[in-house]
């Protein structure tokens, strides 16, 4: 089987169509324009690289972006008290604080300290948690983006076999609750999990989220299953840097039924997601309906 290609690219730019749409009207018919604050603590080259096009992608969609840049030794009280500021401030109505975060600041107490209306990341505790009773949350960027490919590839996902490989609190788990939610029968696997491989042949679904080059080769994968490729992790190969995901995708292309690429993948999918969250935590907050087809 020749696996098709899921174009998260194209899927991503359709979902920001969607958005931009939405935030005309917004400021058409009510004078409001949806706000999202991006805080970058230190300089990590990749965090930069990401910041910046979540601030470009914001802008076009006709929001506004505030961007905050810390140095690398900002204390946990300034930022603390940066996010009593944003939680504050009605022109905001999403809050991002990207990660990973310096060593001496607690990153637990950082998110849960941001308003969970305003967590368009979707890591706040009370976020987690109704997510996980199956109440109206805001859901992870990534793990939304990754359900909204699969639903559009699958219709309902109602009884398939799922493995979600990795257990992090920003990918893997909330993965999983999303996956359960639909139905599917889960399987959450990470690094003591025995025999991966037999593991991943029985799936349906392949979520690979663990932040090892190409660690999944295409002998794994039952034929005609999907695979979502969420790694991202910069290689040197042929004197070159080169972007791949998780999923060796050249063998695995050879077995899958559908399969995404990396880059042009699950990637921008995280952003258009980002910014349909923030759509979502405005029209909330100002009581107006939802935007449809683009939550979980
Ligand atoms: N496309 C996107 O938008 C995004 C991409 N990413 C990418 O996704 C990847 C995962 O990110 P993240 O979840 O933050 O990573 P973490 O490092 O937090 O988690 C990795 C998970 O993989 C598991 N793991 C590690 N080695 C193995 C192994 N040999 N076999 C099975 N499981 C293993 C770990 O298990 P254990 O818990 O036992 O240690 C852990 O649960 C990274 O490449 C990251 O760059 C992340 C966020 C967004
Ligand atoms: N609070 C927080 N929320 C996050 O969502 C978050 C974070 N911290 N820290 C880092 C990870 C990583 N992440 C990505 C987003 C977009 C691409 C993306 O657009 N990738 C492009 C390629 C980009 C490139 O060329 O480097 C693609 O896959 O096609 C990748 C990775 C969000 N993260």
């Amino acid at each position: 089987m020749v696996a098709q290609v899921i174009d998260g690219k194209a899927f991503a730019a359709k979902v920001r169509a969607q958005v931009a749409d939405k935030v005309a009207k917004l400021k058409e018919e009510h004078g409001i324009t949806p706000g999202l604050a991006v805080v970058l603590v230190g300089e990590d080259p990749a965090s930069q690289v990401y910041v910046r096009s979540k601030g470009k992608q914001t802008v076009e969609v006709g929001m506004n972006s505030y961007e905050h840049k810390l140095d690398a030794e900002t204390s946990e009280q300034d930022l603390l008290a940066l996010i009593d500021k944003l939680n504050n401030d009605p022109a905001v109505h999403g809050i991002l604080v990207q990660l990973p975060l310096p060593k001496h600041l607690n990153e637990d107490l950082v998110i849960n300290a941001i308003n969970p209306a305003k967590d368009v990341d979707g890591f706040h505790i009370s976020n987690v948690g109704l997510l996980a009773t199956g109440q109206k949350a805001m859901v992870p960027c990534t793990p939304l983006g990754c359900l909204m490919m699969l639903r559009d590839q699958h219709g309902s996902l109602s009884g398939m076999d799922a493995v979600v490989i990795g257990r992090s609190n920003i990918v893997g788990k909330p993965m999983a609750q999303l996956l359960l939610g639909d139905s599917c029968t889960v399987t959450i696997a990470h690094s003591r999990t025995r025999n991966l491989p037999d593991v991943v042949r029985r799936a349906d679904i392949v979520v690979a989220a663990v932040g090892r080059p190409e660690m999944v080769p295409g002998d794994w994968i039952k034929e005609g299953a999907t695979v979502i490729d969420v790694g991202i992790n910069r290689i040197e190969r042929d004197g070159k840097t080169r972007l791949v995901g998780d999923v060796d995708y050249a063998s695995a292309a050879e077995r899958a039924g559908a399969i995404t690429p990396v880059p042009g993948g699950v990637g921008p999918m995280t952003i258009a997601c980002l910014l349909a969250n923030t759509l979502t935590a405005c029209c909330r907050a100002n009581g107006l309906p939802e935007p449809e087809g683009l939550t979980a």
